[in-house]
């Protein structure tokens, strides 16, 4: 069977004549609906403004664990702000993953009718780059995520903002991760990111400071996925899978161990979600003569909680 991740570049997509543009949805629905994966290249997201939030980070992680852990708000699913190496585990592994964590949200204005359920991001005071970085890299990634939901919207020949709209002011998150070199930190039978998929519509990868990304095929094959430098991987998670009746997969997919004991990773995910209030429920349009539901409808928020839960955040 064909494997192939496609590259596209979103240039074609906003800027592009019809025929260019055309490719670029068709090439990223195909690529999306095959692998559940598809690189972006010419995605917009100032790389400037990752290097420094990958700078702020690195210094961030090198903060000891006892300053660290004050940014940890206990009870709050890790929503916001620190969440120490190898306590969170995939659905699948009761081993912790080999990794430790910091989680942004959207900075709201004040008196915005979602900020008292979002809470506020957590910032270390200890490294004041780190807000100006990590909030820019937010902003970012918003955008581009944006404009794929647009080009996956015109894939699925859905009204253009229909998932677009649903993640405006959504509960998504930067995950700024560091995966510490084996010799530091290690637990026995644990992996960097063990088998899983995302619960998120979609998530938005950076190219990552060292490779081990892979993701499973249908036949049980893995494959290596890292994005080149300059390029974004993107993953359809569990609710993009659900709202679409499953016609593109959430792929599982993990980070491996570094052959190298010491081999330091940095990456970071940013996860697109649709607002709490927000119906994962298949548009009629989408059903094939003959196909029905496979879910019920589900709120956003109800189904973010339950993944929570089973991945030991919650
Ligand atoms: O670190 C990476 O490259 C991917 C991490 C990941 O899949 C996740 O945090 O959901
Ligand atoms: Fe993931």
């Amino acid at each position: 069977m064909r494997f192939h991740v496609e590259t596209v570049d979103l240039a074609d997509f906003t800027s592009g004549d019809a025929a260019a543009r055309n490719k670029f949805v068709q090439t990223l629905g195909d690529s999306l609906k095959d692998t559940g994966f598809v690189k972006v290249a010419n995605h917009g997201v100032d790389l400037g403004s990752l290097d420094r939030a990958y700078d702020a980070a690195k210094r961030v992680f090198a903060l000891p664990d006892a300053v660290k852990d004050q940014y940890h708000l206990p009870g709050t699913g890790g929503a916001r702000g620190f969440t120490a190496f190898g306590r969170e585990h995939a659905k699948d592994n009761p081993v912790g993953d080999l990794k430790e964590f910091w989680h942004v949200g959207p900075e709201l204005p004040d008196g915005h009718k979602l900020k008292p359920h979002y809470g506020n991001n957590v910032w270390p005071k200890e490294e004041p780059v780190f807000k100006t970085a990590m909030t820019t890299l937010f902003d970012g990634m918003q955008t581009c995520a944006e404009i794929l939901l647009e080009a996956i919207a015109e894939y699925l020949k859905l009204p253009r903002r229909s998932l677009a709209d649903m993640v405006v002011d959504g509960q998504s998150v930067l995950r700024v991760i560091h995966y510490p070199a084996l010799k530091d930190r290690f637990i026995e039978g644990g992996v960097r990111a063990s088998a899983h998929e995302d619960i998120n519509l979609i998530t938005l990868l950076p190219a990552a400071t060292d490779s081990g990304l892979e993701l499973l095929d249908r036949e049980g094959k893995w494959h290596k996925v890292d994005g080149l430098e300059g390029e974004i991987v993107v993953d359809a998670g569990d609710m993009l899978s659900r709202h679409l009746n499953l016609k593109i997969p959430a792929t599982t997919h993990r980070v491996v161990n570094p052959s190298s004991p010491d081999a330091v990773r940095y990456s970071m995910p940013f996860f697109c979600h649709p607002r709490p209030e927000v119906l994962l429920d298949t548009p009629d349009s989408l059903l094939d003569p003959g196909e029905t539901k496979k879910f019920p409808a589900i709120t956003a928020h109800d189904f973010l909680e339950q993944r929570l839960r089973e991945i030991g955040l919650k």
